[in-house]
């Protein structure tokens, strides 16, 4: 009775909000794994979900038969290792937690992510090409790079589907404004653009009425704990890893946007690291901002809006930085 109570109360919360009810198949490549298990959890509770898949190279059958014993109506199915194909069979939204977490920075991931990001972006490309990519997996600003293009040699690529998660920068920034201003997060929204990873994360705090009054050191210590937020959480595990849970969290939260744009609800806006218009003409073909969801994805990016000239310069350095991480991922596939 709990159970089931609860899951509801969490299926209509603001997060797992189902105004616009469509039943979704989705695949989560890397279901064993921190983020993995508590995301599969997360995503077994959003009523969209109508059939729940979980990969991964250990464990997914134990996870999947651990979490289809939740009295929600969708069902839910475990692969092992080599059934990646069958995993992806039907996928229309594809969630990838797959990979290593990091001990020291994002970049010492890079070598066995991107090869990790690089197989399964082939197998999605050829077994679910229609199927929307949301990629959890670091460094994210060289992720979605490498999966975008293996999508374009396979010929199947389409900017509006593949999406790099970078919704928990914009958790943290809300909670931590918040946490200043004495408010509920849910009434200090922030806009977070960039990337994924210190300085290319640059949360706008200047469109948040409640942040008027945080200015000078207070305003840049807050700015740091957003870019750096991910280190707490490292430094604090001591060895263990990285955020898990507040990670699922944002990827349950941005999956029930995505689920919800999908099945046509007007008006879905979500920050996402997608291919951009924005400052392509500097060559960054891939940034975070606010993204507008519809049927076949991100169907409109949204520009950035009035910055002061503090955030002029956060987003100065982010380019910088964010030109490297997309080179580096284009480079590895050359
Ligand atoms: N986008 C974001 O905001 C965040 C991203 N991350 C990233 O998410 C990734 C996962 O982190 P954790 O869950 O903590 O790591 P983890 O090590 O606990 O789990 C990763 C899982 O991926 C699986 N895996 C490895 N190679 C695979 C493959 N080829 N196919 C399928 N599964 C495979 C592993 O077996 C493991 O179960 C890391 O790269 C981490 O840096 C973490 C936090 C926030
Ligand atoms: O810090 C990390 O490596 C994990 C991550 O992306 C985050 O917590 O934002």
């Amino acid at each position: 009775m709990f159970a089931r109570s609860a899951a509801h109360k969490l299926a209509s919360a603001r997060q797992f909000s189902s105004s616009a009810a469509r039943h979704t198949n989705v695949t989560v490549l890397g279901a064993g794994g921190g983020i993995g298990q508590p995301l599969s959890l997360l995503l077994k509770l959003d009523p969209h979900v109508k059939k729940l898949n979980l990969y991964d190279i250990r464990g997914a059958p134990g996870v999947a038969a651990d979490v289809s014993h939740i009295d929600t109506a969708s069902e839910v199915k475990g692969f092992e290792a080599d059934k990646l194909e069958d995993a992806l069979d039907g996928a229309e939204v594809i969630v990838v937690p797959a990979g290593v977490p990091r001990k020291m920075t994002r970049d010492d991931l890079f070598s066995t992510n991107a090869s990790v990001v690089r197989d399964l972006a082939t197998a999605a490309a050829r077994v679910a090409p229609k199927a929307h990519l949301c990629i959890i997996t670091n460094p994210v600003n060289s992720m979605v790079p490498i999966a975008s293009r293996v999508y374009e040699k396979a010929g199947v690529y389409d900017p509006k589907r593949i999406f790099g998660v970078s919704m928990l920068d914009v958790v943290r920034a809300s909670r931590f404004l918040a946490a200043i201003v004495g408010a509920d997060p849910v009434n200090t929204p922030v806009t977070v653009v960039g990337g994924h990873s210190g300085e290319t994360i640059v949360p706008l705090f200047s469109q948040t009425p409640a942040s008027k009054g945080v200015t000078g050191e207070v305003y840049k210590k807050l700015v740091h704990r957003v870019q750096f937020g991910g280190d707490e959480v490292v430094q604090a595990k001591a060895g263990a890893g990285s955020a898990t849970l507040s990670m699922a969290y944002a990827g349950a939260r941005f999956a029930n946007a995505l689920f919800r744009g999908i099945a046509g609800e007007k008006g879905v806006i979500v920050p996402s690291y997608v291919r951009s218009p924005l400052f392509e003409k500097e060559g960054i073909e891939f940034f975070a901002s606010r993204i507008e969801l519809g049927p076949n994805g991100a169907e409109k990016i949204h520009p950035l809006g009035q910055l002061t000239a503090e955030e002029e310069e956060y987003l100065k350095a982010c380019k910088d930085g964010l030109k490297k991480n997309i080179q580096k991922g284009f480079a590895f596939l050359e």
